[in-house]
């Protein structure tokens, strides 16, 4: 078996006894039973991962902020150069990014990953040069990437998410930097949910309408080029080599890293979403360790995370990537795992339970 294969065979689905602890204990703690909301039903996603109540507390955490270019950057789908997918891996490792300014507020470690880059880097200290090609191809003349490229970057993910957990990591989070990218997030979204281009294709770093009527087309020309109108039935490989990038690949294969670990996975936005929806198709049990951190405000990430059956922490309306929406719901991930850790119990404090006679 590959790396991916073995990865694959080895995730296996929550565990009901620990979930089913976590509910109980979620019940018996010194508040009304639910006033927890949504965080209660992470908490016991995070005991059912963990296969123990209470879990481990998730953290440290690390951020991977997985950077590449596209090919499809070519036909106009974005009005910023290439070069600022590699001048911005150089203010990552410079601490000078939104990420940076994130990931110190939340004491979590930021690894920044060449999945792709076109330009050759320089090594230094925070970055893994783990290049499996200079950018991908323009979709739209062809696939993105050949079936190895794709079995590389999926493969270098689950690496490191391993690496990130053998340095001590218990909370890993998904980052990206990939001028284009959102084009060809909205062409695996479509590809992944069925849903028409229109849907799923946003205004990325910011596009007037004629560029996003025309980003738009670029997307659908894609799908027809590559066979993936609803109901293709090709295999998550083959879509992620036809319309992905190398980050998004390289996502996937991260997500199931940390499924494998049984590590909790907090997902960014858009790029992050496609990602997982690869992800998802190749092992749905790996959907059992995401955490979606926030919503985008990228149409396609809404229909990504409804059609994965997520439901975001955070709605503040960003629209940035990096891994900052991801780290903004770090602390709430966080604060779920704590209350079953550290909330008495009414029997243990001696708080009066609520009157089973009153309404
Ligand atoms: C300065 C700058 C910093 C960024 N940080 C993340 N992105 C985000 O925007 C890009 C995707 O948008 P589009 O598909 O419209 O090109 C990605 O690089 C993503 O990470 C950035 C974009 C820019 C310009
Ligand atoms: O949803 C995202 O993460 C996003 C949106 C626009 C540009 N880059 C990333």
């Amino acid at each position: 078996m590959n790396l991916i294969e073995e990865t694959v065979a080895s995730i296996a689905p929550l565990d009901e006894t620990a979930m089913r602890d976590a509910r109980d204990l979620q019940a018996r703690l010194t508040k009304p039973p639910g006033s927890l909301g949504v965080l209660e039903e992470v908490s016991v996603r995070l005991a059912g991962l963990a296969g123990q109540c209470p879990p481990p507390q998730p953290e440290p955490a690390a951020v991977a902020v997985f950077a590449a270019d596209h090919g499809v950057h070519a036909q106009g789908v974005t009005p910023w150069p290439q070069e600022v997918t590699a001048q911005m891996v150089a203010n990552f490792l410079a601490g000078g990014a939104v990420v940076n300014a994130f990931a110190a507020q939340v004491g979590a470690a930021v690894t920044v990953v060449d999945i792709g880059v076109a330009a050759e880097l320089e090594e230094a200290p925070g970055l893994l040069r783990r290049k499996v090609a200079p950018g991908t191809a323009d979709m739209t003349a062809g696939p993105a990437m050949t079936a190895e490229q794709a079995r590389r970057a999926v493969g270098t993910g689950i690496e490191i998410a391993r690496e990130l957990g053998a340095r001590g990591a218990r909370c890993l989070l998904t980052g990206d930097m990939g001028i284009a990218n959102t084009t060809a997030s909205a062409a695996l979204i479509a590809a992944f949910t069925g849903l028409p281009p229109e849907r799923v294709t946003g205004r990325g770093t910011g596009i007037d309408d004629a560029t996003h009527a025309h980003k738009v087309e670029v997307v659908r020309t894609a799908l027809d080029r590559h066979g993936l109108a609803e109901g293709h039935g090709m295999a998550p490989m083959e879509v992620l080599a036809a319309v992905g990038g190398l980050e998004h690949a390289a996502i996937a294969g991260f997500v199931l890293g940390a499924a494998a670990l049984r590590v909790p996975v907090v997902l960014d936005g858009v790029i992050a979403g496609a990602a997982a929806l690869a992800a998802a198709a190749l092992c749905p049990d790996a959907l059992g360790a995401c955490v979606a951190g926030h919503r985008s405000a990228e149409p396609g990430h809404g229909a990504a995370v409804e059609s994965l059956g997520l439901r975001p922490l955070v709605d503040l309306e960003l629209r940035l990537g990096e891994g900052t929406g991801a780290l903004l719901a770090l602390p709430l991930v966080q604060s779920a795992a704590r209350v079953l850790r550290e909330v008495a119990t009414f029997d243990s404090a001696g708080v009066s339970e609520k009157d089973a006679a009153r309404p």
